[in-house]
């Protein structure tokens, strides 16, 4: 293949908030030590969290950062083609580019504009990825007739993710039964019958083998005004992973996906009802406390996601991350110079009420 025909593989990883996405792909980073990855991460939030969360590893990885909303069709896109432009021109530099969407969007304004006149010579979509909190999933937190706005509205982005999906990723799966595995895998095809394999993540792991180079739209792309979202897929209508326990995780309806790109932009309109803000505090935390404290909060109010960086007694530092009121922290990186800082995201979650309930449980102060 002559540079000049070659197409720079992309893969996009969605995924609804706090599924994993982060992690599988620093994770990921870590086992791509034979090819030079370009990276492009978008978050909700109005701060990147993620980015430092995955510069550990920076050796062969260039990491780009469209911080500040959701990918979307113009708008905030055009940080996206901005992004996309500035490595189309030098694309001859590294293998292959990965997208990690925000986990409030649904990956087809990301495809469509990689099938753009601009672009679409120079990028091929190598395959979509959706990952699933799967114990979520079994505890019923993505279902469309839940009780409260909030969880009808993740259910209705979740499913959007999967919808457009070639490959859904089982993570945080190692607490689970075979039977659960199984139940969450006829829900996943159940909800996405055009998913067309299933890939589990054990130990938040995926394997480069089987994500990267999966070639599942390039090679049946057509030209014009096709998008991508309806190519059809490639030869590879095979289980990504042998697990003799889970029967098939092939799909043999190799259908196209086909929707109008009015529905894409639909779909991608943005529910107002999530937000996102950020609060910071000058004080040494009691890091336990805090976890106890944001755990409350996000018990209490609609928070679906917090994640940010503080630093504890000792002159310690420490990753946040809470996903509903699943609370965790891991060491950070020191830096004395940086303010605690906490990134919230929730339907219709009310700041205000939010930093006094923080002051109410903690002596230091947070704004
Ligand atoms: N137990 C367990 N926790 C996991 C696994 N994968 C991710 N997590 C945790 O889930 C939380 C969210 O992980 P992230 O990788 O930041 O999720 P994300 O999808 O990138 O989050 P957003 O970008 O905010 O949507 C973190 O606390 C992770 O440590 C897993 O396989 N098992």
């Amino acid at each position: 293949m002559t540079p000049s025909t070659f197409k720079t593989p992309v893969t996009i990883v969605s995924g609804f908030l706090g599924s994993g996405k982060t992690t599988l792909l620093a994770q990921l980073l870590g086992q791509t030590h034979d090819r030079t990855l370009a990276l492009i991460v978008n978050e909700f939030g109005e701060v990147s969290i993620d980015g430092p969360l995955l510069g550990e590893r920076q050796d062969g990885v260039e990491l780009h950062d469209v911080h500040g909303g959701l990918l979307a069709y113009g708008g905030e896109g055009d940080a996206f083609r901005r992004t996309l432009r500035a490595l189309q021109g030098r694309r001859h530099t590294f293998d292959h580019v990965l997208i990690e969407t925000s986990g409030l969007a649904v990956p087809t304004a990301v495809m469509v504009t990689l099938d753009e006149e601009e672009f679409a010579g120079d990028f091929t979509l190598d395959a979509t990825l959706v990952v699933v909190d799967t114990p979520l999933l079994l505890a019923g937190a993505f279902r469309a007739d839940a009780g409260d706005e909030a969880a009808r509205s993740a259910a209705q982005v979740f499913d959007a993710q999967l919808e457009f999906a070639d490959v859904a990723v089982l993570n945080k799966i190692d607490a689970l039964s075979d039977a659960e595995l199984l139940q969450a895998e006829a829900d996943v095809r159940h909800r996405a019958p055009r998913v067309r394999f299933l890939e589990l993540a054990y130990g938040a792991k995926l394997d480069p083998q089987l994500t990267l180079g999966l070639n599942l739209h390039g090679s049946r792309r057509r030209a014009g005004h096709q998008s991508p979202i309806s190519g059809l897929p490639g030869e590879l209508a095979q289980p990504l992973h042998d697990h003799s326990g889970l029967d098939g995780h092939s799909h043999g309806d190799l259908d196209a996906h086909v929707h109008s790109l009015s529905t894409h932009q639909h779909f991608h309109e943005h529910d107002p009802g999530w937000q996102s803000f950020r609060l910071t505090s000058d004080e040494v935390q009691n890091v336990p406390e805090l976890l106890r404290t944001v755990q409350n909060v996000a018990r209490v109010f609609p928070v679906l996601r917090v994640k940010g960086f503080v630093h504890g007694e000792g002159g310690t530092r420490h990753a946040l991350q809470a996903v509903r009121s699943r609370v965790e922290t891991h060491p950070a990186p020191a830096k004395p110079e940086a303010a605690n800082e906490l990134i919230f995201i929730g339907y219709h979650v009310s700041r205000k009420k939010v930093i006094e309930a923080l002051q109410k449980a903690l002596p230091q102060r947070w704004a």
